[in-house]
C-alpha cells in the first residue's frame, strides 16, 4: 500500500472561521443535544440560563472550526466517504470566536478499493495566535488511485515539494479489548438529523438529495459521518460526566448510517482514556475509537 510523497504536502489556503452562539448552539441540536431529554444539556442548547454568560461549545465543534480549510479531496463527488476523524482540543472554545485555519496532505495511501487522503488542520486564535485545536480528516476516493490524472488534478495545484511530517493528532494506545464493555449506551438517530446537520455547514448532497446518493451507491441518502461521530462525542463526554470535558478523539467511518437508526455506544476504560466503538443491529459503524477527557 504505497503512500506516495509526491502528493504529500498540498496545502489548503489559510482562511478565517467566524463562529457565534447560535452556531453552537445549533450543532449541540445537530449531534442529538437535548433529544432523549430536552432540559438535559441546556448549557450547550440555550444562552440565558440564569447565571451563564453564553451556551458552553461542545468540543466536538472544533471538527466544523477546521472544516473549511481541508484540501478539497473531491468536494460533491459521490465517490467520495468520510472514512476517519480525529480532533485534539487544546482550550475550551468559546461561544463566539474568530479562527485562522490552515490545512495540508499528509497522506495518501493506495487501497483495494481506492485512494485514501489524509488532510491535518489547526485552528489558531486569529488575535492571539493561540493553538485552539488540530483536526485530521481522512477520506477515501472510490475507484481512485494515487497516481491517477483524476487525484492528481485534485491535489496537484496545490503539491509542495517538501510535505510536513506531521505528528498524529491522537494516537489510541492500541485495539479494543476483547472483553465485554464496561458500558453501553443507545443512541437514537432522529429520521431528520441529516437536515438539521447539514444546516452546520456541510451541504454534500450524499445526504439529503436521493438522486445524488443513487449515484454514490446508496439506496437512500446516508447520514453525514461527522454526525454520527458528533452524536459519539457527545455521549462520550456525558458518560465521563460533562460533555464538554473531551478533550481528544479518534474513530473509523466503518459502514454508513442512515437517519433514524438507532446507535449503540460500547466503551472500555483505558489507561489515559477511552476505547468506543458505535454499532448499528451489533454492526460496527464507528470502530477503532478512542477518547481522551480533561
Ligand atoms: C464526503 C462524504 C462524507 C461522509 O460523511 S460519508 C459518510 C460517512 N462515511 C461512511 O459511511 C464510510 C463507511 N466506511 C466504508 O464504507 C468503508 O470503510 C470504506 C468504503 C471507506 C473502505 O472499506 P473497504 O472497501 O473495505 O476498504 P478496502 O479498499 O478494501 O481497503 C481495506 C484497507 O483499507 C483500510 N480501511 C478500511 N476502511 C477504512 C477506513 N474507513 N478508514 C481508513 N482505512 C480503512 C483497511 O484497514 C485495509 O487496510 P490494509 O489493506 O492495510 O489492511
Amino acid at each position: 500500500m504505497a503512500l506516495r510523497p509526491d502528493l504529500l504536502g498540498a496545502r489548503a489556503e489559510p482562511v478565517e472561521f467566524f463562529w457565534g452562539p447560535d452556531d453552537v448552539m445549533l450543532y449541540a441540536l445537530a449531534v442529538g443535544a437535548g433529544q432523549a431529554d430536552p432540559l438535559a444539556d441546556l448549557e450547550f442548547t440555550t444562552e440565558n440560563l440564569e447565571g451563564s454568560d453564553g451556551p458552553r461549545v461542545l468540543p466536538g465543534f472544533a471538527n466544523i472550526v477546521t472544516r473549511g480549510a481541508r484540501v478539497d479531496a473531491g468536494g460533491d463527488d459521490p465517490r467520495v466517504l468520510h472514512a476517519e476523524q480525529a480532533f485534539r482540543v487544546h482550550a475550551a472554545l468559546p461561544s463566539s470566536g474568530r479562527a485562522r485555519v490552515t490545512g495540508s496532505v499528509v497522506g495518501v495511501e493506495d487501497k483495494r478499493s481506492g485512494v485514501l487522503v489524509r488532510t491535518r488542520a489547526e485552528a489558531v486564535d486569529a488575535g492571539t495566535g493561540a493553538l485552539l485545536a488540530e483536526t485530521l480528516q481522512t477520506v477515501m476516493i472510490r475507484g481512485e488511485t494515487a497516481g491517477s490524472s483524476r487525484t492528481r488534478g485534485t491535489l496537484g495545484s496545490q503539491e509542495r515539494p517538501d510535505p510536513p511530517l506531521a505528528p498524529a493528532v491522537v494516537t489510541p494506545p492500541g485495539p479494543i479489548p476483547e472483553r465485554e464493555p464496561d458500558r453501553r449506551v443507545v443512541m437514537p438517530v432522529r429520521s431528520d438529523q441529516a437536515l438539521l446537520f447539514r444546516l452546520t455547514g456541510d451541504r454534500n448532497p450524499l445526504h439529503t438529495d436521493p438522486a445524488f446518493a443513487r449515484r454514490a451507491g446508496f439506496e437512500r441518502p446516508i447520514l453525514h459521518g461527522m454526525c454520527t461521530y458528533g452524536f459519539a462525542a457527545r455521549t462520550l463526554g456525558t458518560i465521563a460526566g460533562d460533555p464538554g470535558k473531551l478533550v481528544a478523539m479518534h474513530a473509523r467511518f466503518t459502514r454508513p448510517v442512515l437517519p433514524g437508526d438507532e446507535l449503540e455506544v460500547a466503551v472500555w476504560d483505558g489507561e489515559g482514556g477511552t476505547h468506543f466503538r458505535t454499532t448499528r443491529d451489533d454492526e460496527p459503524v464507528l470502530d477503532q475509537g478512542w477518547a481522551e477527557f480533561g
